[in-house]
């Protein structure tokens, strides 16, 4: 599709018929005025005082136990930088249409005008009595660790960064695939991250702890390769500082065995590519526009898999694989906190998942004839129906196992 013709395309779909994307739905009948009584006064008195003598019976009464708010500033809206609450309203009603589609999850999107890390975190408590779990959403680095930070500490409900935690499951679920499929392992793969910001330094501390050397990682940001001379570097990108000599992205890339963008678009040019390693991994990640495009990635070599974030390239590596599976997963188990534990049960459902033959509902979502784990399928696809079974399930026995694992400390 041109660009033109998808924009249009894309505005009309926003707009018509009615504008955004989300409405709101009642569960119960409120048809009849014995139904006004039961939903609203005098019966609703009844689930009011019950929830007031004890909390827990917000779950049994309310929609508490299935809603999440994406909730956002608006100052890293996908790679389209700082652009306000206002504008990251369709990102976040988005969102609240992939919880509900691929894992049933009601949601409320919020956009909150907040000039500082502390007003955003006050307005997110004050909120927070509303929801079974709180999702942020598109918040920049640095702001964006003192925010989750805060709020995990504050509140009794899952809360989940989905550019850190999201996006590091996803790549870490692709990388162990694709590196698998060029012969490969995390263990001794050079890794080159561009991006320091919220998706990159989250992703880079999954694999690590899932496997990947430190010493083997060089992280990039605007200003170039992060290394121990630098004296502009906040404390996250100080924990993956190396001692070296390589400054551009251009000396990084050299010899890389992977490539993660989680920055801007067309960052990266063929040349970086063709300086790779043999049998490269590529996940240009950065939305709406890859830091470099399949086909120009493709075109410098052949021995590459390439992924992006887009739904129209194959190979999505993206946080819409995550979200609303983790939280599926989080809510019926009923966890107070998303656990890194959690995050690495999700990884391995989502790899494994890849291996298995593909359903037939799947190839013809995506009318294709068929599709094997393979270069050009190392994740499965959105809509298959497998994720709703076996992420959640695999990520709630994790929140159990916690979960006890805490009760037995505290006996
Ligand atoms: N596919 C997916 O599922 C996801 C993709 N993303 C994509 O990742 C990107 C970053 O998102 P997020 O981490 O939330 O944003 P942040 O604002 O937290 O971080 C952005 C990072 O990108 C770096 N950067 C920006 N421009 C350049 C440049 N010209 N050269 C080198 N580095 C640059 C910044 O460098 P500096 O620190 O120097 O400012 C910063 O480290 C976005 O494009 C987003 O769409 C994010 C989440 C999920
Ligand atoms: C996918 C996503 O969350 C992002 O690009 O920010
Ligand atoms: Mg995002």
């Amino acid at each position: 599709m041109s660009p033109a013709a998808l924009k249009k395309k894309a505005l009309d779909y926003h707009r018509l018929p009615k504008p955004g994307k989300l409405s709101v739905e009642s569960s119960k009948p409120c048809s009849t005025p014995d139904d006004l009584s039961l939903s609203y006064t005098p019966g609703v008195a009844q689930p009011v005082l019950e929830i007031a003598k004890n909390p827990e019976k917000a779950y049994d009464y309310t929609n508490k136990g299935n809603l999440v708010a994406v909730i956002t500033d608006g100052t890293a809206i996908l790679g389209l930088g700082n652009r306000g609450p206002l504008a990251a309203k369709p990102v976040m009603e988005g969102k609240a249409v992939l919880f509900k589609q691929f894992a049933g999850i009601d949601v409320f999107d919020i956009e909150v005008n907040a000039k500082t890390p502390q007003d955003f975190i006050k307005v997110v408590e004050a909120i927070a009595p509303t929801f079974g779990g709180i999702n942020l959403e598109d918040i920049a680095a640095p702001h964006c660790f003192e925010i989750e930070a805060a709020l995990k500490k504050k509140l009794d409900i899952p809360v989940f960064h989905d550019d850190q935690h999201g996006t590091a499951t996803i790549i870490c679920a692709g990388l162990i695939n694709a590196l698998h499929v060029q012969g490969k392992t995390l263990e001794t793969a050079k890794i080159v991250c561009l991006g320091a910001g919220a998706a990159g330094i989250a992703s880079m501390k999954l694999l690590v702890a899932m496997g990947a050397r430190k010493a083997n990682i060089l992280l990039v940001d605007s200003k170039g390769v992060v290394h121990k001379d630098r004296t502009n570097l906040n404390s996250f990108k100080k924990g993956f500082a190396r001692k070296t000599a390589l400054r551009t992205l251009a000396d990084a890339m050299n010899g890389a065995d992977v490539f993660v963008g989680v920055s801007g678009g067309n960052l990266v040019s063929s040349a970086m590519v063709k300086s790779m390693a043999d049998r490269p991994v590529v996940f240009a990640l950065a939305n709406p526009t890859p830091e470099i495009l399949p086909e120009k990635a493709c075109a410098a070599r052949s021995d590459l898999i390439m992924a992006t974030g887009r739904s129209d390239f194959p190979n999505q590596v993206n946080n819409v694989l995550g979200f609303p599976f983790i939280f599926r997963g989080a809510l019926d188990a009923r966890a107070k906190e998303i656990t890194q534990d959690m995050l690495i049960a999700a990884v391995y459902a989502l790899a494994e998942l890849a291996r298995e033959p593909v359903p037939a509902s799947v190839l013809k979502a995506y009318k294709l004839k068929k599709l094997k784990f393979g270069p050009d399928y190392i994740l499965p696809k959105p809509f298959d129906p497998r994720l709703a079974e076996r992420v959640p399930q695999a990520v709630a026995k994790a929140a159990k196992k916690g979960m006890a694992a805490a009760k037995r400390r505290q006996v």
